[in-house]
């Protein structure tokens, strides 16, 4: 019997969608309004599920303080209130999408999750826009 837990947070950032190696008219013509080179910003809204058996110890999955204080120090503490493409080293390189930022995410929090642990993180840049990562 497997059970998911979840846990909420949020992050306020700014970043712009482009391609340093595109034209600011190749990129316009992509990313749209995007791609403006004076950035633009998004309440980012988490959603972290992790699945896993309950501990007939303890019944939990996981402690939901330690995912809390997980979420804090790898996602919260490096994104939040920053321009991710100028101050967030993995964007400097990386087009920080929806989708792009969410395997980032995931990527952060799996290697501190035990292995008999199941990951799914959900990314809403906007009420309207999320995106799903499971790792596969
Ligand atoms: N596949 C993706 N498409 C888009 C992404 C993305 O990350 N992945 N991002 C953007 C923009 O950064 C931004 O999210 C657009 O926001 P906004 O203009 O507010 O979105 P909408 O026009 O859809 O606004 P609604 O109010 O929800 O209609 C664009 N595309
Ligand atoms: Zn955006």
């Amino acid at each position: 019997m497997k059970v998911t837990v979840h846990r909420k947070a949020h992050f306020n950032a700014a970043h712009r969608l482009y391609r340093k190696d595109w034209t600011d008219e190749k990129n316009e013509a992509v990313f749209g309004k995007c791609s403006n080179p004076y950035y633009h910003g998004h309440n980012y809204e988490l959603v972290v599920a992790v699945t896993g058996e309950i501990d007939p110890e303890t019944g939990y999955v996981i402690d939901i303080k330690v995912l809390k204080d997980l979420i804090k120090t790898e996602v919260e503490d490096e994104f939040d209130h920053k321009n991710l493409n100028e101050q967030v080293e993995v964007f400097k390189t990386l087009n920080p999408t929806a989708e792009n930022i969410v395997v980032v995410i995931w990527d952060k929090l799996r290697k501190h999750l035990d292995n008999n642990l199941e990951l799914s993180v959900t990314l809403y840049e906007t009420p309207r826009n999320f995106v799903t990562y499971n790792g596969q």
